[in-house]
């Protein structure tokens, strides 16, 4: 079936399948597991150690046991071969983030200078800031990208500083906003709002001010009638406030700033700044408008172009890099843009490593739990950010995690230090959680030296959260621009830092999509992830009658993960409950895949997963035999539903039982599930549309969004919560 699958792939999109590598060629041949060794395996490391109950093992307990373990040892049998990556090497296209320039050179007020100098510890200019803030001091509207960590936070907030506190007539606090900043998640509100009160140390008289929602809408509302100079907020929750408060008045306002620009005008925000902007432009006639952003594509540029005053457009990056070079054409050649598309191409930072891994599914919970204890665990402050594609998603590997990982650390293995399973702690953020919970999770991750955070992409735009050394894509993103911003959390303002991204056999071909938008990625053998797990005898397999050896062989690998694997499926499969709860994060992960836009689906394509590969990527032994009634609440009575209890379905792809159980086919099915499970809720990602509006931003204008989809504004309602 996953032959058919690939080949169906290949046909699809018209290439030949890369050169295959059998796993063998890594791994011994599966060896028929003995029953007494793993049963030694389970009892003697799994069950001790993990398992929530204990309880002697009977004779009963151990025919279980036998059972179980037998399913668990298949781990390495029938996965797809791993197809070599032709890694096309392309030249990224890269920035200076530095210039020898100094913030005194601008002519800002001394005291701003001094501030900038010994509050925030900076003497010399990034080269965003040199390029932009001249630019924004003259007057004038801007479009400013520069890649991700390099300063583009000042670069706008400076002169709205300087130009604020400069003001003939003094502000007062009741004037009301004369700055309006618009970012997409409450982290960065917080986040930038911090860096506004750090500058305005020396003007007391203009008061910053954070609208972000889940802080009571009372308290926001009478701060808001005391006044606030910069406004700093989410497009939803200022639009409740537009709504909802007469205490908020625009009529004053000379700024308003998008930062990430790309997200907030994206079709996710449309009916929230339609709302802000004719609030706006009712009111204010002249004001300077600014968008920033790593990614600031041709489209948001052209959007914004036709209706910003004269806007001076700032890219960091040196226009000979924008050249295709005769390698850059080869890969073009090799991977065309999709027709119609023209390929937008970002600055990554230099000093940022990225690593791609090809991991069959069956594998991919193991592999990710090896990669987290090899860097976090047997390596001092390291500092991971996980992404994972749905809040249920990062809930379950975050619950998992908790209870498998931190329990296995308690025993020292041999050349591990003592302290190391201190090191291993786990964070999770995304927008299922209470504010006050994810407010206190990001200042505790921002301020520790070391940890493993498990997130959404609520956690991939601006950011700055310091000394992130690693960045995990354990589902991959949905457009190169996500990708950008995901691993932009770490290798900031010239600090080294590396990433990796987890792909199925079946979505290698990413690794060409991303080459197109000339993106670099080496790739890591899944054997030298898993190989840290010799290094840590909570896995150990011990052989029966076997003496302890020393010898690191494929054998040892194979079986040590075996004995990880075993631990999650043991964990999960301890009570019902915890079944049904990996079958729901299964759930939102299938829901989550059938939603990469089109652009995408040759390489990502529920066709091609294999149902009861990936659930054991959740712990689960079998496939569930009732997932498509978890996946689509209601039923069609017309159509007769096949039986999905019949065991040979598991070895079906999902595609193959979700099209069965309905005559439209696959692409309709896919699309019912992407407007049942919006973005947002648990199971939900973002949509990319390729379609955007166009927003006015002309001074006194009622904003029109010239083009709009059908259906789109629900889906977008809700897109922000992820
Ligand atoms: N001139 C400077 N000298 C030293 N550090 C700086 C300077 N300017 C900014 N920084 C620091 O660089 C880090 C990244 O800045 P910032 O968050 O503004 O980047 P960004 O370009 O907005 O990134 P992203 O695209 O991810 O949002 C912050 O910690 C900031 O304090």
């Amino acid at each position: 079936m996953q032959a058919k699958a690939t080949k169906r792939k290949y046909q699809a999109s018209s290439e030949a399948p890369p050169a295959k590598r059998r796993n063998e060629t890594s791994f011994l041949p599966a060896k028929k597991t003995s029953v007494k060794e793993t049963q030694r395996t389970f009892k003697g490391n799994a069950q001790k150690m993990f398992s929530p109950k204990k309880h002697s093992v009977s004779t009963s307990d151990r025919n279980q046991e036998e059972r179980q373990c037998i399913k668990t040892s298949s781990l390495f049998k029938n996965n797809p071969d791993i197809p070599e990556l032709h890694r096309p090497v392309v030249k990224q296209v890269q920035e200076k983030v530095f210039t020898s320039a100094a913030f005194h050179e601008l002519g800002l007020h001394p005291h701003l200078i001094s501030t900038i100098n010994t509050v925030l510890k900076m003497s010399s200019m990034t080269s965003v800031q040199k390029q932009s803030i001249p630019v924004l001091l003259e007057g004038r509207d801007a479009l400013v990208r520069s890649q991700t960590g390099s300063g583009k936070t000042l670069a706008y907030c400076i002169p709205v500083v300087q130009s604020l506190q400069a003001m003939e007539s003094k502000i007062q606090r009741s004037d009301g906003p004369y700055a309006l900043v618009l970012v997409p998640t409450r982290e960065l509100a917080l986040q930038s709002f911090d860096t506004v009160q750090k500058l305005l140390k020396p003007f007391t008289w203009i008061v910053p001010g954070v609208l972000m929602g889940g802080e009571k809408r009372k308290s926001e509302k009478a701060r808001l009638r005391k006044g606030i100079n910069i406004l700093i907020s989410t497009p939803g929750r200022l639009v409740d406030h537009i709504k909802s408060t007469k205490n908020i008045h625009f009529s004053r306002l000379r700024w308003l700033v998008f930062d990430e620009a790309d997200r907030i005008l994206d079709l996710g925000f449309e009916k929230d700044i339609t709302v802000i902007l004719n609030a706006v432009n009712a009111e204010c006639q002249k004001r300077q408008n600014v968008l920033l952003s790593a990614t600031l594509t041709e489209g948001v540029t052209r959007l914004a172009d036709i209706s910003l005053h004269d806007p001076v457009s700032i890219s960091v990056l040196d226009k000979s890099h924008d050249q295709l070079n005769p390698k850059d054409k080869a890969v073009q050649e090799v991977c065309p843009p999709p027709a119609g598309d023209k390929l937008d191409s970002f600055a990554i930072p230099e000093s940022l490593k990225q690593h791609v891994t090809v991991v069959p599914s069956k594998l991919r919970l193991v592999c990710l739990a090896a990669f987290i204890l090899q860097k976090c665990k047997f390596e001092e402050d390291q500092k991971m950010v996980v992404f994972f594609s749905s809040c249920e998603l990062v809930e379950f590997h975050y619950s998992l995690f908790l209870q498998t990982l931190l329990s296995s650390s308690g025993a020292p293995a041999s050349g591990q230090l003592p302290s190391a399973s201190m090191r291993l702690k786990f964070l999770r953020l995304h927008g299922g959680m209470e504010q006050e919970e994810r407010t206190a999770v990001f200042q505790e991750f921002s301020h520790s030296r070391r940890g493993v955070l498990l997130c959404t992409d609520v956690a991939a735009r601006g950011l700055d959260l310091p000394q992130v050394t690693w960045i995990v894509q354990y589902n991959a993103p949905s457009s190169p621009a996500e990708y950008i911003h995901r691993i932009g959390r770490t290798a900031r303002i010239g600090c080294h830092g590396s990433s990796l991204l987890i792909l199925a056999p079946s979505e290698a071909e990413y690794v060409n999509s991303l080459a197109s938008h000339k993106i670099n990625v080496s790739e890591i053998k899944m054997e030298d992830i898993l190989c840290v797990l010799t290094r840590d005898d909570c896995f150990k397999g011990k052989r029966w009658g076997a003496q302890k050896s020393h010898a690191v062989g494929p054998q040892e690998i194979r079986e040590r993960a075996t004995v990880l694997q075993t631990v999650f499926e043991d964990y999960v499969h301890s009570s019902e409950r915890r079944v049904s709860w990996a079958k729901k994060a299964l759930q939102s992960f299938i829901q989550a895949y059938a939603t990469y836009p089109r652009e995408l689906k040759h390489i990502f394509h529920v066709r091609s997963l294999h149902l009861g590969h990936v659930a054991k990527s959740f712990g689960l032994r079998d496939a569930p035999r009732n997932l498509s009634a978890l996946t689509r609440k209601k039923r069609k009575a017309h159509v007769k539903r096949p039986d999905l209890h019949k065991k040979t379905q598991s070895k079906h792809s999902l595609a193959e039982i979700l099209r069965s159980e309905y005559s439209s086919g696959m692409e309709a099915d896919v699309a019912k599930v992407k407007k049942q499970n919006a973005p947002g809720e648990p199971g939900g990602r973002p949509l990319q549309h390729s379609l955007q509006p166009t927003p006015c931003f002309g001074r006194g204008k009622t904003l029109k969004w010239r083009k709009t989809q059908k259906g789109v504004q629900r889906d977008s309602k809700t897109s922000q919560k992820v």
